[in-house]
């Protein structure tokens, strides 16, 4: 048996504006860096050490890592981070206000933007204020591999390659591992692991802060489906938070 433990960042300054952020590098507002100590203290209590972390490339994530092992007096760890944890691309919604969208769309488009599986926004043009063409952090990504908008279908696509030859090994080697991503890229992976429906999957959010335990068996499946919230009743008011924003 091998534990996996997933945790979306602390709220990040864009989340507390109401911001589509994706791969805008936006860093952790105060509360978000209070989020990421908490979920640190939360695997303390759980008794819960992991002996690796992964990341994405963003700054949210690594300084939710960062105030996590610091409040688990982990920063020992070794840390290894990838793009293919990043967020989801958010195309040219990337820095729109969601409550504006919301009304300047219609509820329906902007749900199938947010959550469906397989209809990516509109994408983003390289000379837009948000668009990450240009910076270093992907300077070895293979051009046609940088993302100018994505759908969750195509986070699942690039993320799985990471969970396989990465995270897979860490976790076949006996290692606890803690995965420090975002509401969409933790989705993905939920998504592979819980073998949750392309439909289905609209109605999952992932609250920020909160570490989630998988026990996962010999073929790197849940032994319990859906995993398990350290701090279950905070989880259970920061995903309908989440499911609400734009409205
Ligand atoms: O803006 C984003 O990048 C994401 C996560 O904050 O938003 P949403 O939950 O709307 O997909």
């Amino acid at each position: 048996m091998a534990t996996l433990v997933l945790l979306r960042h602390g709220e990040s300054e864009w989340n507390a504006k109401g911001l589509f952020t994706g791969w805008v590098d936006v860093r952790l507002s105060p509360t978000g860096e209070q989020e990421a100590a908490r979920g640190g203290r939360l695997l303390v209590e759980a008794g819960l050490r992991p002996d690796v972390v992964h990341t994405s490339l963003l700054t949210r994530a690594i300084q939710t890592a960062y105030f996590a092992l610091d409040a688990a007096d982990l920063h020992w760890l070794p840390v290894r981070r990838s793009w293919r944890l990043n967020e989801r691309h958010y195309g040219a919604l990337q820095g729109k206000n969601k409550a504006q969208t919301r009304e300047q769309y219609g509820d329906e488009q902007f749900m199938l933007w947010r959550r469906s599986y397989d209809v990516p926004p509109p994408p983003i043009a390289d000379d837009d204020e948000y668009s990450q063409v240009g910076d270093p952090r992907y300077a070895t990504l293979p051009p046609e591999l940088m993302p100018r908008t994505e759908c969750l279908k195509d986070v699942v696509a690039r993320l799985l390659p990471y969970w396989y030859d990465a995270i897979v090994p860490d976790l076949a080697a006996g290692r606890t591992v803690l995965v420090v991503a975002h509401g969409n890229s933790l989705r993905a992976l939920v998504k592979h692991l819980d073998d949750i429906g392309d439909d289905e999957i609209a109605g999952l959010n992932i609250p920020t802060g909160i570490p989630l335990r998988y026990e996962l068996d010999e073929r790197f499946r849940p032994v319990k489906p859906g995993g398990e919230y350290l701090d279950p009743e905070a989880a259970e008011a920061a995903i309908q938070a989440v499911a609400n924003q734009g409205r």
